[in-house]
């Protein structure tokens, strides 16, 4: 034998040489959950270690994460009840909850780099991601007010804003008033690839955001989420975006959909970001809990398969366990 493949797995330090992929905290992006409210502090029941701020603990967990090496955050609102609609109508609001939130972030960390989530999911009464009218989410009437929610978003100082919805157009809606109104420096990171997917249930506990049960209203997101058994179609959305004005694109979920994310990297030339999902987290958090896996070696594992298929930046909800094991 002339050749020894585990010359190069001998010991740590030629393991560490030779390794291609290295985790670190410029790969993460922190999702946040902001809620009303004085000092509330809550977990997510189905996200054991995650948690739902009011805005004055929001400024110190901003301040945390960043001494943490963590420079980038996407924030979520939960929305009270009461000012939910089928208009968008708070969510347009200069002060409402996130453009509150954006501001408290900016004020807390100047330098922190603030994504904001751009959905009408937390503001329908009906828990979709745009304005429903007869059993149908309409698209273009929601990609508008998208568009007007985003410029809310930068007028209060967030530097990019994530559209999540899936509705045809918006990228360009969103680009096109961004720049008629002088906001040429906030960027877009598209959810571009986004799949109607069952690992987004503890995140609909977080925000109370999940489609309601009411006679002619849809019971999922079908039919502007993507089918998960294709691949295709991934591409073609993703390459739709990237034309309408998209700066960043995404694939969401994550590990499920890792043959996508290698997909989209091997065709797009700007930076990919994969969305790891609450039912991701979750799904380790339990199975750590009974003791059926090591939690730290599974979540290692996972990110770093993450960013081999070809992320370049990982949204995560373990994004503070990860730095804080490697550092
Ligand atoms: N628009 C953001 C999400 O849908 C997040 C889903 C998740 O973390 O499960
Ligand atoms: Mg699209």
């Amino acid at each position: 034998m002339l050749r020894r493949n585990r010359r190069l797995r001998s010991s740590a330090a030629i393991r560490s040489l030779v390794r291609e992929t290295i985790i670190s905290p410029d790969d993460f992006l922190v999702p946040i959950f902001v809620v009303e409210g004085k000092g509330v502090k809550e977990e997510i029941a189905s996200m054991p270690g995650y948690y739902r701020y009011s805005l004055d603990l929001l400024a110190s967990e901003a301040k945390e994460i960043w001494s943490l090496g963590l420079k980038s955050v996407l924030l979520f609102v939960k929305v009270p009840e009461h000012l939910k609609d089928n208009s968008g109508k708070e969510a347009l609001n200069p002060n409402g909850l996130m453009q509150r939130a954006i501001k408290t972030v900016k004020d807390a960390v100047p330098e922190m780099l603030v994504m904001t989530d751009v959905a009408l999911d937390p503001y329908s009464k009906y828990g979709h991601d745009g304005i429903v009218s007869e059993g149908k989410i309409i698209n273009d009437d929601s990609s508008a007010i998208l568009a007007e929610m985003s410029l809310t978003h930068a007028i209060a100082g967030a530097d990019f804003v994530a559209p999540s919805d899936m509705m045809d157009g918006r990228i360009f809606e969103i680009r096109t008033l961004l720049e008629d109104e002088g906001f040429h420096d906030t960027g877009i990171m598209s959810y571009s690839a986004k799949y109607a997917s069952a690992f987004y249930g503890p995140f609909r506990d977080a925000l109370d955001s999940a489609p309601v049960d009411l006679k002619d209203i849809p019971k999922d997101k079908q039919s502007y989420q993507m089918d998960f058994a294709n691949r295709d179609e991934a591409i073609r959305e993703t390459l739709m975006d990237i034309e309408e004005g998209a700066d960043i694109v995404m694939v969401k979920p994550g590990l499920c959909y890792l043959d996508i994310v290698r997909d989209i990297r091997n065709v797009v030339d700007v930076p990919v970001a994969v969305y790891q999902v609450s039912g991701e987290y979750a799904m380790l958090k339990a199975a750590a809990e009974k003791g059926w896996l090591n939690h730290d070696a599974v979540m290692m594992e996972q990110i770093t398969a993450i960013k081999r298929a070809g992320a370049h930046i990982i949204a995560s909800y373990f994004a503070k366990d990860v730095v804080k094991l490697i550092s």
